[in-house]
């Protein structure tokens, strides 16, 4: 699997815990990071298109966004084609993000959940897959809504 990362300036300390993370646990996991790489102010919607465009484009098969609160760069995320980003603060929702909705986005805030948190966030969502059935189904409603 390839995974790509990014984060605004919100959340650059995170996007480093998330990495280490997934080296230590996922290590057949290609990860590749979108930047930003220090403290100095950046737009979130830039990173969330440098994360979501492989994706949208099968180069890569998930994506990690981080920002501040994790709300704008998940709205940005969703704009788009072929996304489908879930904002997450606990464990529940991240399983049911990719249970129910088959999640190729994980959004995150550095400045709203602890890194232990999302940690243990990021391997529920590593590690849960798609049921199909009734939500492939909704999932294929929610691509519909690009085509309109
Ligand atoms: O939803 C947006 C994110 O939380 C941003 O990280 C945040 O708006 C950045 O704010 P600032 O420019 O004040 O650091």
């Amino acid at each position: 699997m390839k995974l790509v990362i990014g984060s605004d300036h919100g959340a650059v300390e995170l996007k480093e815990e998330i990495k280490d993370l997934l080296k230590a646990e996922f290590p057949d996991v290609e990860v590749e990071d979108m930047g930003t790489f220090g403290k100095e102010s950046v737009d979130y919607p830039d990173i969330a298109e440098k994360v979501c465009t492989p994706v949208a484009k099968g180069e890569a098969d998930r994506g990690i966004v981080l920002c501040g609160t994790g709300i704008g760069i998940s709205i940005a995320a969703n704009k788009v084609k072929g996304i489908r980003a879930a904002l997450c603060h606990e464990t529940y929702t991240a399983k049911m993000s990719r249970q129910h909705n088959n999640a190729n986005i994980l959004a995150m805030g550095g400045r709203t959940t602890g890194p232990e948190i999302a940690k243990e966030i990021v391997r529920t969502w590593m590690t849960t897959e798609f049921e199909g059935g009734r939500h492939e189904r909704r999932v294929n409603k929610i691509m519909a809504l690009e085509q309109k």
